[in-house]
């Protein structure tokens, strides 16, 4: 096995692998050609499948009457206990027979990651607050088969963008699925609004596709292959790259057209949240070494003195967990600046300051394949901006650079619009409402993200820092 076969999302047992190959020729570019070809939701040429073999039926069954039901928010209905109090009395599935196929892999996380998430999201609010109990048949497989993935046990971009979609038609090859149009396949909320929602972030995904090609003809340019681009040939490559960015803004300004702001802040989002501070969980866990395995292995679980499996705080699903943006600022060499900590809000916010960079951390909650990706990229795209700099005749190649800059700024510029309008702006308006109800004074706006960001001085500041990645000579 060597790492150009590793697929992406590779289970334990390839991932074993990994380190030993982390030097030499396994590390070229040429071993993620599946990434560069096929985007980062391919996984293979196909999606995941869309359900589990009959022995995970079970798992299935539950999410399909949660949908059914339909199970909400803070449901103390008859119908939603009785949905939780059958997740308590499942049994217990093993998971071996998944880890020898990825595609059933991964479809087992975004099943258990959903169910994580219906669990904890429906439970009506207790009072005082105590820790949620996942319960054993859902923690134990989540907790293995993350462990599996090396990925935290919580709900990810991945579960509701890259395992969650098909394609409605056959597909012929890589390329055309790359044009095919998504089809969502889990919602929480049942809603078009959010099924809107994973469909712009899957469109973007799609059109990365081209940025990944351009990047990957400029990668070869010093290759000498027999067919590979020439160096004259860079320039009309990076504004290739530029107009795939600027389309992938397009694609951002569609999210008004189908996900309103009121449904996507009210209805969908709060499913995303994650394990906080004041919305703690504690996985009941079983005593099999594959248990004790994933639980001793996990950074993501701390065993407390009374035995309690208790899990650390994990934010939820965040497109700031988009593999795509994250290669776009590795490869045009800005990731300095635009995961630069910003130590003026870290001073403010201490827990910010130990935690260090968020688009950092994110990688964490990014598959592992993708990680390796983007290390791999860093590699071979460093040096770029001084090169472009070093050129004879460069100033074509370091506009059509610069052009490329300008789009991320202007896709990040659209971006902080869309998190105000559909998150700050409804947080007013909920405070608003509090206020004439209650008659207690609106505190100072300080909305935040799903990844507990201080969501608009931490965007703007991404966006201002990507500027500063224009090259001038
Ligand atoms: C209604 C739509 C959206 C809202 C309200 C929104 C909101 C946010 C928020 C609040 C953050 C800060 C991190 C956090 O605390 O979670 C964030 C980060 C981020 N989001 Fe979005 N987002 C939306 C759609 C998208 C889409 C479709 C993409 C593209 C895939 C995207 C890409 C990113 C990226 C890359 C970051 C990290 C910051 C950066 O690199 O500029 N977002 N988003």
């Amino acid at each position: 096995m060597i790492l150009h076969d590793l697929p992406v999302d590779a289970p334990t047992k390839l991932r074993k692998q990994v380190p030993a190959q982390k030097s030499g020729r396994a590390r070229s570019a040429g071993d993620f050609s599946h990434i560069f070809e096929n985007g980062f939701h391919n996984v293979g040429a196909h999606p995941p499948p869309e359900h589990l073999r009959s022995q995970h039926a079970a798992w299935e069954d539950a999410l399909e009457r949660a949908r059914r039901l339909p199970l909400r928010l803070n449901d103390a209905s008859v119908g939603a206990e009785a949905w939780r109090r059958s997740l308590r009395e499942m049994p217990l599935l093993p998971v071996a027979s998944l880890e020898e196929d990825l595609q059933y892999l991964l479809r087992a996380r975004m099943v258990l990651t959903s169910l994580l998430h219906f669990y904890v999201h429906s439970l009506p609010p207790s009072s005082p607050s105590s820790p949620v109990k996942i319960p054993a048949p859902l923690a134990v497989p989540l907790l293995v088969v993350s462990h599996a993935l090396d990925f935290p046990p919580v709900l990810a971009y991945a579960d509701t963008e890259y395992y969650n979609y098909t394609w409605d038609s056959e597909v012929g090859d890589a390329s055309e699925a790359a044009r095919l149009p998504f089809r969502v396949l889990h919602t929480y909320s049942g809603t078009t609004d959010e099924a809107h929602f994973y469909t712009v972030a899957l469109r973007i995904e799609g059109e990365g596709v081209q940025a990944l090609r351009r990047m990957h003809e400029m990668l070869q340019l010093s290759s000498n292959a027999p067919g590979a681009p020439g160096s004259s040939d860079l320039p009309a490559l990076l504004r290739g790259l530029a107009a795939s960015i600027r389309n992938m803004d397009s694609i951002l300004q569609t999210m008004r057209d189908g996900c309103e702001p009121p449904a996507f802040y009210n209805d969908v989002r709060p499913w995303f949240v994650g394990c906080t501070a004041e919305g703690s969980w504690v996985f009941e866990v079983d005593d099999t070494p594959e248990t004790l395995e994933a639980v001793s292995g996990s950074e993501w679980v701390v065993r407390a003195e009374d035995g309690r499996c208790c899990a650390r705080e994990m934010p939820g699903s965040s497109a700031a967990q988009s593999s795509i943006i994250q290669a776009l600022d590795v490869f045009l060499g800005i990731e300095e600046l635009t995961h630069e900590r910003n130590f003026e809000l870290e001073r403010k916010n201490k827990e910010a300051a130990a935690a260090g960079n968020f688009l950092t951390r994110m990688r964490k909650y990014i598959p592992l394949a993708h990680r390796l990706f983007l290390e791999s990229l860093r590699e071979q795209a460093q040096g770029l901006r001084e090169h472009l700099l070093g050129l004879k005749d460069g100033q074509e190649a370091i506009d059509a650079y610069n052009a490329a800059i300008a789009a991320l700024r202007q896709f990040r510029t659209t971006h902080v619009r869309i998190a105000t309008l559909y998150i700050v702006n409804q947080a007013r308006h909920v405070a608003d409402k509090k206020e004439v109800v209650t008659g207690e004074m609106r505190k100072e706006d300080k909305a935040k993200g799903t990844g507990g960001t201080d969501l608009v001085p931490f965007l703007k500041g991404i966006r201002d820092r990507t500027d500063q990645g224009t090259l001038d000579r």
